[in-house]
């Protein structure tokens, strides 16, 4: 699914965060977003997933104008969205997280077995809780849900923040993983800059909400990438 910006500019109350942003991930692609704290990262992602209404602008997911769509709206259209804090239900076990998603899809159980495929750590929790989970097992459930839900748009915001350093790898494989699967369309905000490279077709470097620097991705555009984030 096609993801684009046009012109979008979006804040709270009277602060704008974001400006002019325009921005296309061709369907199937994979893009990465990256800028220091506090850049508008994850208010731009909250302008794609109907959090947040731009105050001028337009979103569109495969060419329709979706900028006054309830976030639910977007969902059913395919886009699925992994906000940061690896969000889950801790009083629920693993395997009722994704039942919670799962029940009441036709290829529910099916889906919920695809995902414990792609992420074979959770089979062996799927009775714990998910507030007794390291961040790790935690950020792997919140991305398998959202998969439960079957989108051809996943977002994800900082995916790998607050991990332990010896899961970051697993998480980013998974991703790389999802990024390269060619029917999932993937916007990724990231700060390991050397993953979200690898991970992702092209780069885009957001400062004080503006896209300061956008290229290919690849090993080769950390300078790049190093040199527009040292601004
Ligand atoms: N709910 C809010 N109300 C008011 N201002 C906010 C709100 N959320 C974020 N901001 C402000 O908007 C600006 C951009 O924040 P945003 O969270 O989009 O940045 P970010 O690039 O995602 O940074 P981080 O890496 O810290 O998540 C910051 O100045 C922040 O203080």
């Amino acid at each position: 699914m096609k993801l684009e910006f046009r012109d979008v500019s979006v804040g709270y109350g009277r602060t704008t965060v974001v400006h002019d942003i325009s921005l296309t991930v061709p369907s199937g692609g994979a893009a990465s977003l990256m800028g220091h704290n506090g850049a508008g990262k994850t208010t731009l992602l909250r302008a794609a997933v109907g959090l947040l209404v731009p105050r001028s602008g337009r979103v569109l997911l495969d060419d329709e104008d979706v900028t006054r769509l309830r976030p639910s709206q977007r969902v059913k259209r395919g886009l699925g969205y992994v906000p940061q804090g690896q969000q889950c239900f801790p009083q629920m076990t693993t395997r009722e997280n994704l039942r919670l998603v799962a029940d009441g899809r036709a290829r529910g159980p099916e889906l919920v077995k695809e995902v414990l495929d792609t992420f074979p750590a959770l089979t062996g929790l799927l009775d714990r809780r998910a507030g007794l989970l390291s961040g790790g097992q935690r950020q792997q459930l919140a991305i398998a849900r959202t998969l439960v839900t079957e989108p051809r748009l996943l977002i994800l915001d900082e995916p790998t923040e607050g991990i332990q350093p010896n899961v970051v790898n697993e998480i980013e494989q998974v991703i790389a993983r999802l990024a390269d699967r060619g029917d999932l369309t993937v916007l990724l905000v990231e700060q390991h800059v050397g993953f979200a490279l690898r991970a992702t077709d092209t780069y885009h470097v957001i400062e004080s909400g503006r896209i300061t620097s956008s290229g290919d991705g690849g090993a080769h555009a950390i300078d790049s990438v190093r040199a527009a984030m040292a601004v």
